[in-house]
């Protein structure tokens, strides 16, 4: 018989202070292997202090938060070094103990095809589109093979027309590659489309979790009942934008 599975994010009474204020307090969370979850909460709630205490970033807490395996970060701004062609920008994080420089172009060509870039392989980063440099980032993130991908806003600066393409591409590397994802966005709908479960914080704490499953694909109109109740978990007035 199978025993219990270790969740990949085990959050406890969770606390983090900057001086006087406190960010997070008292928060709970677990994150299994595999799952997709996205966390929203308006500005300022404290979902990027989650994302760098669970990213290894911030380690002045109080409580515990454990990570199982590798972790990822992609942020809202890709974060290309300018002087390194595409390819060496996604083998940037990876162990080099040993590993000759054509190994190292062998896994970069792999990640950048995934993303769909094998033609920029060499080229500077400068030269790329928003939506490019953004899909380097993925790449980087990914050639780590994590057990935990967290997204901080990573479609947040793209055009709705990228953004909809990014989507796509996410849900395509997360079916292959199966890493647990922490996704915070501000857009509802995102979380909707992409996530199997949606998470609330508000005053430190997570204040409500939906629970969507399966099938996916999905499209806008499907959870129009949930997407409901996070609006109202946000403060947000339906009608008015998230
Ligand atoms: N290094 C820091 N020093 C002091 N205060 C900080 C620091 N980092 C974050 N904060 C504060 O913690 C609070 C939460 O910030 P955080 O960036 O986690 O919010 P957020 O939910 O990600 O916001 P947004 O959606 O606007 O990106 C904010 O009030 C912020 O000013």
């Amino acid at each position: 018989m199978a025993g219990p599975v270790t969740p990949v994010v085990a959050v406890r009474d969770l606390t983090k202070r900057f001086g006087e204020r406190t960010v997070l307090d008292g928060l709970e969370l677990e994150i299994g292997c595999g799952e997709f979850v996205a966390l929203l909460g308006r500005s300022g709630s404290g979902k990027s202090t989650l994302l760098r205490v669970l990213a290894g970033l911030d380690t002045e807490i109080e409580g515990t938060a454990r990570v199982e395996g590798t972790v990822s970060v992609a942020f809202q701004q890709p974060r290309l070094l300018p002087w390194r062609k595409v390819w060496r920008n996604v083998v940037l994080g990876l162990r080099r103990d040993g590993e000759s420089r054509s190994r190292d172009r062998r896994v970069a060509e792999q990640a950048l095809e995934e993303v769909r870039l094998s033609e920029h392989e060499d080229d500077w980063p400068l030269t790329l589109s928003g939506g490019e440099a953004q899909r380097v980032s993925l790449a980087r993130a990914l050639v780590r093979e994590p057990d935990l991908l967290l997204l901080d806003e990573p479609f947040g600066a793209l055009d709705a027309l990228t953004r909809l393409a990014m989507h796509r591409l996410v849900e395509r590397l997360w079916r292959t590659h199966e890493p647990a994802v922490l996704l915070v966005t501000h857009d509802v709908d995102e979380a909707l489309l992409l996530a199997d479960r949606v998470l609330v914080l508000d005053e430190g704490c997570i204040v409500s979790e939906h629970v969507l499953g399966h099938p996916r694909p999905r499209t806008a109109t499907d959870h129009a009942d949930v997407r409901s109740r996070v609006l109202a978990d946000l403060g947000v007035t339906e009608g008015a934008s998230a």
